[in-house]
């Protein structure tokens, strides 16, 4: 598993995260919502080597990484990380963005998985990446990190800017994904479509888990935190669904 112990981060001198601990579990879903600022993403940043934690350490499959470079992550543990806004090369066909994901050289049978688990790139793979839709931008950056085959894989906002239909679809392919063995890290400020797809999911306020737990969509005073009392209904419904997508 990967685990985040106790990491307080931050730039500057100003700390951002102020002592969070994290469980990942390879294949499941986890889902780590909270507000713009909360912390999210320098979370990530901190479980991939992009900055190093002030205190607290990362470890994976018990080993401890914190001092590790982000290549040295990747190529060790193989924690891999898909950025927010999905960073693709507009001018570069969709399968050379696809390639630069392969670095690792361990790309081998997960081109096949690629195919099978986003059909819709098969059609457009000699296509500039700049001229496909938003939600086919994502399916590239999905896999482009599924390229480097991560046994861990932190997803940044994988929603954002997408239709709801369309973020539907990206997330039943995160669920597929988890469903190959890797550890799925969804950081997310849409929270009910993100922890309905997940097993277990944590909650970052103001740089701390403000809460965690398997049930989050079941309460209601946090969902309306985040979405007023429309929220709640929308979280049921989508908590319905997160129940048919598990196995
Ligand atoms: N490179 C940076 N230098 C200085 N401060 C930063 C830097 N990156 C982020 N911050 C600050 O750290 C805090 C947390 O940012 P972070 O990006 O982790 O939040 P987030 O929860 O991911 O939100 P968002 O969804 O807006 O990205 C914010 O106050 C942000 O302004």
């Amino acid at each position: 598993m990967l685990r985040a112990e106790g990491v307080c981060a931050g730039y500057g001198t100003g700390d951002v995260l102020t002592g969070i601990d994290v469980i990942v579990e390879p294949g499941t879903v986890t889902a780590l919502v909270g507000a713009n600022g909360a912390g999210k993403t320098t979370l990530l940043k901190t479980l991939t080597g992009l900055l190093r934690p002030r205190r607290g350490r990362v470890v994976a499959d018990g080993r401890d990484v914190t001092e590790l470079s982000c290549s040295a992550r990747v190529r060790g543990p193989r924690i891999v990380m898909v950025p927010e806004g999905r960073q693709i090369f507009g001018s570069l066909s969709v399968e050379e963005n696809l390639a630069l994901g392969a670095w690792t050289g361990r790309d081998g049978s997960n081109w096949d998985l690629v195919w099978e688990l986003f059909p819709a790139l098969t059609e457009v793979r000699a296509r500039p990446a700049g001229l496909l839709s938003g939600g086919q931008q994502q399916m590239v950056a999905l896999g482009r990190g599924l390229l480097a085959a991560p046994r861990y894989l932190l997803l940044d906002e994988p929603s954002l800017g997408l239709a709801p239909l369309v973020v539907d679809s990206i997330f039943e392919r995160i669920r597929l994904l988890a469903g190959t063995g890797i550890g799925v890290l969804v950081v997310e400020q849409n929270a009910t479509v993100a922890l309905a797809a997940a097993e277990r999911g944590y909650v970052v306020e103001g740089g701390r888990i403000a809460d965690e737990g398997t049930d989050l969509l079941d309460k209601p005073e946090l969902v309306a935190r985040f979405f007023g009392t429309r929220g709640v209904i929308r979280g049921r419904a989508a908590g319905l669904g997160g129940q048919l997508w598990r196995r």
